[in-house]
Order: structure tokens, then sequence, then C-alpha cells
């Protein structure tokens, strides 16, 4: 069979290590660099795992649509599977009866759009927490980290929502917080030897001290689950709204749910470990690089404030029930995600039977890698695609859920984004009040154009240097 076998087309492989010397630090820009040389669907040898990459929407709705249940597995990669207490999480585990019955929990209690309504006290209070924080740098006319303050915002709404708690009762500050997250992503997003050199790479893994890091991390987000969980059952009082932890201790108890699967406490803390890797960044640096857009594109920044200032009563923040009405607020989103989705890569998949991809046999076992940063910039679907452009998608015929392969920022199929309402919930209300309360100007002595635009690597891409802007108070 071999001798027929059609490979997708890639660069020459060196020995042992394959490929893996062509990923340089950001992997999707290599990539996307890779596949203008070798086509939109590209083979390459990753040490001993083979992979193919996707490059076009074409491509990209063969095997997230067409073939989505071949390719609907994950990788037993190294660091999620410490992370998520051997694959007992949704966003890691391969596909199986434990997916498929905790993703449907997860889509239907957690993640609803029910749930994350009823959540929106939180958003709101705590978005207008922040923007009172930021009237003393107005006054003064002092610069605002917006990549910090955003990570504050997400994590804070976040542990609302999953541990009823505030910040301040977590026994974590802020940069605490952020340390143990950032640990854990880069345990993540890091290069793994085990995962791509079998038998020896977990020895080089020793040898390089990322063992020793996983561990610590795992042991940091562990601890931190544990005392929650503790706390919430030891409560004496009940509480007027259940959080996701109290949910979860349901379902432990109560297991008629879950069929032959056990709902257990390293389940609810696998979970938590998806809620927090998955929700706090992703949401932020979309934020983050919403502003860095709008503070070059000055046009856009005023459209977008004007179209928010005539339907909102002065001196009011923006409440959930009047976005709706902010067409171009919401076309600005989109716009960032196109240039800037959180998970350029997706996460990775693997492809679980044998089948056909535009005449190219792809087998069990193969890496799979959306590339769907270098979609959105595609010249095929978009013209002028480096620019910031929102009126794109003023006719409204192209959304993130999925079903436009161009544009896929939360991914598509069995394996798409289950918290897409959760995070553009928390996107959309954030930049509306953001503009609506402040004009935003440079720091002194900056122009637009200085504004950098470098990515970092990570789990979820972060820009690389802090946004820091001016808030001048409008209302
Ligand atoms: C702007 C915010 C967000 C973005 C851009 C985003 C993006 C993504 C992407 C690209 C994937 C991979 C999809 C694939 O492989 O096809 C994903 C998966 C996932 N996301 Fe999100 N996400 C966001 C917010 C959230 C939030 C708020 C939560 C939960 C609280 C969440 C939970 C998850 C989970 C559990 C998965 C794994 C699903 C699975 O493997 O079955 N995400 N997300």
């Amino acid at each position: 069979i071999k001798e027929n076998r059609r490979d997708p087309p890639g660069p020459p492989k060196l020995p042992i290590i394959g490929n893996l010397h062509k990923i340089g630090a950001l992997p999707h820009r290599s990539l996307w660099q890779l596949s203008m040389q070798y086509g939109p669907v590209m083979r390459l040898q990753l040490g001993g795992v083979p992979a193919i990459v996707i490059s076009s929407a074409e491509a990209a709705k063969e095997v997230l649509k067409i073939h989505d249940l071949e390719c609907c597995s994950r990788p037993p990669l190294a660091g999620p599977g410490k992370l998520s207490y051997n694959f007992l999480d949704v966003g890691f585990s391969p596909y199986g009866e434990h997916w498929r019955e905790l993703r449907k929990v997860c889509v239907v209690r957690l993640f609803s759009l029910k749930s994350v309504q009823s959540f929106r006290f939180v958003r709101e209070e705590e978005i207008g927490s922040l923007i009172d924080s930021f009237r003393g740098n107005s006054f003064t006319k002092t610069p605002v980290d917006l990549s910090k303050k955003m990570f504050a915002l997400t994590a804070s709404v976040t542990l609302r929502i999953a541990f009823g708690k505030k910040f301040e009762e977590t026994g974590l500050d802020n940069d605490e917080f952020e340390e143990i997250m950032h640990r854990a992503q880069s345990v993540l997003g890091g290069f793994t030897a085990s995962d791509f050199f079998p038998f020896v790479g977990w020895f080089v893994d020793r040898l390089t001290g990322l063992h020793a890091k996983l561990e610590r991390s795992f042991h940091e987000l562990d601890d931190f689950f544990q005392r929650v969980i503790d706390e919430h059952l030891n409560r004496t009082t009940t509480q007027e709204q259940e959080d996701v932890v109290d949910l979860m201790l349901r379902m432990e108890r109560d297991q008629s749910e879950f069929g032959e699967v056990q709902f257990t406490r390293d389940c609810t803390k696998a979970i938590l470990m998806d809620i927090f890797l998955a929700g706090v960044d992703t949401g932020a640096v979309t934020i983050t690089w919403a502003m860095a857009e709008l503070a070059r594109n000055p046009r856009v920044m005023r459209k977008a404030q004007d179209e928010i200032r005539t339907r909102v009563k002065k001196g009011e923040l923006v409440s959930e029930s009047e976005i709706h009405q902010l067409d171009y607020l919401k076309m600005v989103v989109k716009e960032t995600m196109r240039l800037h989705p959180a998970a350029p890569l997706l996460l990775p998949r693997e492809t679980m039977s044998q089948f056909k991809l535009f005449g190219y046999d792809v087998y069990p076992k193969t890496l799979l890698q959306v590339n769907v940063w270098a979609i959105g910039r595609d010249p095929n679907y978009w013209d002028n695609p480096e620019e910031f452009i929102p009126e794109r998608f003023a006719d409204g015929s192209i959304d993130y859920k999925g079903q436009h392969f161009e544009f896929l920022p939360f991914g598509a199929g069995r394996r798409g984004c289950p918290g897409i309402y959760m995070g553009i919930a928390m996107v959309e209300l954030t930049l509306a009040n953001l503009l609506c309360c402040f004009d935003w100007k440079l720091p002194d002595g900056m122009e637009e154009t200085d504004i950098d635009m470098d990515e970092a690597s990570g789990l979820a891409i972060h820009k690389k240097f802090p946004l820091k802007l001016v808030p001048i108070s409008y209302q």
C-alpha cells in the first residue's frame, strides 16, 4: 500500500528532527511562510510525529466539516496531559465517550447562552470598577497599561463566575495569579521533547528542566483549585447564585447525567483548568489587540465611539442589553479577530482514521494544525488583508461561529470553542465601555505609527510589549 500512497507536499526532512528546525518562535508565521512554498495542505515531520498543516479556507472546510469526525481527536501531549489530570478535561482529552459526555454538559450547563446571561451582572460590575479605576489616570493624564489591566479584568470575571469569589478573597493578588497562569501557559505552549521523540524525549525533558516546570505548574494550580473546592464544601450558608464549582460539586454527587462516565473530583479540577487557561487570556489579548488597532486607526476609533455615544445616555455605562445596537463595534471585534486570532493554529487535532484530502492520503495519528491566522490574511478572500478595515464585515454575511471557513477565530466543528458566547460577551462589553467613557490618547511624544504590533508566543498570542494609552474622560 505504501508504494501507492500520495503524501501532501512538504519541505525536505533532516534525520531525526525531520522539519522541527523550520518552526520558529511564532509557529503560525513560519508555517505561513512554508505554506506559500508548499501549498494549503502541507506535510511536515516533527521528530517522530507526522503532521499536516492546513492554510486555506477550502482545506479547512474539508478537515473541520467534511472530515470533522476523522479529525476531532487531540494528540496526547505531555504538558496538557499533566495539567488536565491525565486528559480528564474537555479541551485536551482525546475523542471518546468521556469527552462527549463532558462536552455535552459544558455546552448545555456551563457555557450555554442562558448561563452566560446569568453572569451578566458580574461582567457589568467588574467593568464598572475598572472604568472607575481609570478616572485617576484621566485626571493626571497618565497612561494605563491596558495589557495588564485587561488580564486583571478577564481574570476577575472568570474567578467570580467559576468560584463566586473576588480576587481579594482568593488569598492571591493579581500579579501572583498572572504568574501562575503564565507559567501554566508557557508549559502548555512550549516545546516538549517527549511529544516528538518517543522513548528518549522524556529524558531530554528531565535534563532541560521542563519536567520540573510542569510538576510545579500542576501543583500550583491543583493547590489553588483544592483550596477553593474545600471552601465550597465547608460553606454553611447557601449562596444566592450558584457558581461553576457549586454546579460541578452537584454533578459529582449526582452522576445521573453521565451514563458510563464517572464525573470525579479530578474532572471538576480539569474543567476548572480549561476555564482558566482557555477563557482568561483569550479574551484579554483580543481586547488589547482591538485597542492597539484602534489607537493606530483614529478614524475607526472615532466611528466606533460615535456609534456608542449616540446610543447610550451620557454619564452611563454601556449595559449588555444595549450591545445588540452596536453594529460597528461588532465589526471592529470581528476585524480584530481576523488579524489577531487568539489561538492562531487553533488547538492541535489528531486524525483517527485514514481519508483522502484533495487526493492526498491522510493517515491516523497525524497531528493536524489549521492556520486560521494565515487564512485570515489570505488575499484570495480578503482585499488588502493587512489593513484594519471593519467595514469589510458590513453586510453581516460572515460570522465567527464556524460556518465561514475564511474566518475561524473560534475554530469549527465538534471541537470548536464552546465558550464562544462567554468570550464574545466579555470582549464586546469591555470594548464598548472603554470607548464610551474615554477618549484614548497616545503617551506624550508617541505617534500612531510608533505602536508596535509584535507578537509574543504562548498558548494565546499576546502583544509582545504592553499597550499603554492615556484615558481622557468623556463623561
Ligand atoms: C475571545 C475568547 C475566546 C477565543 C478566541 C477562543 C478560541 C478557542 C479556539 C480557537 C479553540 C480551539 C477550537 C478548535 O480546536 O477547533 C477553543 C477551544 C476551547 N475553548 Fe475557547 N476561546 C475563547 C473563550 C473561551 C472561554 C471564555 C471558554 C470557557 C470559559 C473557552 C473554553 C474552551 C474549551 C473548553 C475549548 C476546547 C473544546 C474542545 O476541545 O472540545 N473558550 N477556544
